[in-house]
């Protein structure tokens, strides 16, 4: 598969990053106007710089674009000439929709809006994809895709915003959350390196066990808070002093912000 990723930014790199060790690859052009932050990439012989945007079109089967928002327009226009109807597109780009995507260029392409977050360079995304009706015969193709770099699921277009602030929202979120743990620990007399590992390590292993269980969160923190232990006294104080609820406000406020970024 030779891919082409046009805008290699911070989410951009994560993708290649996690591309790079898919057995599947072929090539894959890596662009930017300024290519000195990804010289890094170049020890790979599958890899190709460029700030050639239609270069990289022209040697790709599926080309992602994450570019900012505001500059996806201009470069569709720009190259959509370039465009073959038997490439795969695929827009990692917040909230510029399908509908806006096939206006420039055309509703006989295979158009895929995909989520992922920057944990793509560690093989554990999560990444939501839509598509249009062309695209829907790309979908599983999108998936393995995906699937290379972490986990993904097809949901409605509908829902691919609450899906960003989830998802790649989300990553920021949790690193929040590990980084507060751990100036808990640094607090009770840990080296800040130590509650660095522990709060992460804990963080993981709370994850993996719910994956591996099936397990709602309450069922297992039931087994972990022994009656009038410290662990209750904790959580009730957390919620008193509205954990779960700032939570779900910060994320109610990002899906509302999300409803505003410009794309134009
Ligand atoms: N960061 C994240 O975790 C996530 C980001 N997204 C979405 O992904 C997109 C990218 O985000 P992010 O990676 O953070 O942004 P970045 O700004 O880090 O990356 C965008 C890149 O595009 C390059 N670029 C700008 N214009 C051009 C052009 N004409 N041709 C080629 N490359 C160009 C820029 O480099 P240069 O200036 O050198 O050209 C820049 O490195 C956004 O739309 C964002 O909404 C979605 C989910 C998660
Ligand atoms: O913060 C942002 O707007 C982008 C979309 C999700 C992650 N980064």
């Amino acid at each position: 598969m030779k891919v082409a990723i046009i805008g290699a930014g911070s989410l951009g790199q994560s993708i290649a990053k996690g591309l790079v060790s898919s057995s599947t690859l072929t090539s894959l052009y890596l662009t930017k106007r300024d290519l000195s932050s990804i010289k890094g990439f170049e020890d790979n012989q599958k890899v190709f710089l460029t700030s050639d945007n239609a270069l990289a079109i022209k040697n790709a089967e599926v080309i992602i674009f994450a570019v900012q928002p505001r500059h996806l327009e201009a470069i569709l226009t720009d190259y959509k000439s370039v465009l073959q109807k038997s490439q795969v597109l695929i827009s990692v780009i917040t909230g510029f929709s399908i509908s806006r995507i096939e206006a420039i260029v055309g509703q006989d392409k295979f158009i895929i809006r995909a989520m992922p977050n920057t944990a793509a360079s560690v093989g554990q995304s999560m990444t939501c994809i839509s598509s249009n009706n062309k695209g829907k015969e790309k979908v599983e193709l999108a998936k393995t895709i995906f699937n290379s770099m972490g986990r993904s699921m097809e949901i409605p277009e509908e829902q691919l915003q609450a899906a960003t602030v989830i998802c790649a929202s989300g990553i920021a979120f949790w690193m929040r959350l590990i980084r507060a743990t751990t100036q808990g620990a640094i607090q009770l007399g840990f080296e800040a390196h130590e509650a660095h590992e522990l709060a992460m390590q804990t963080c993981f292993g709370a994850a993996t066990l719910l994956k591996e269980s099936g397990k709602h969160p309450e069922e297992e923190i039931d087994r972990v808070t022994t009656p009038s232990g410290c662990t209750i006294e904790g959580l009730n104080e957390m919620e008193h002093q509205g954990l779960s609820s700032s939570l779900i406000k910060g994320i109610t406020a990002s899906f509302e912000k999300i409803n505003q970024i410009k794309t134009t």
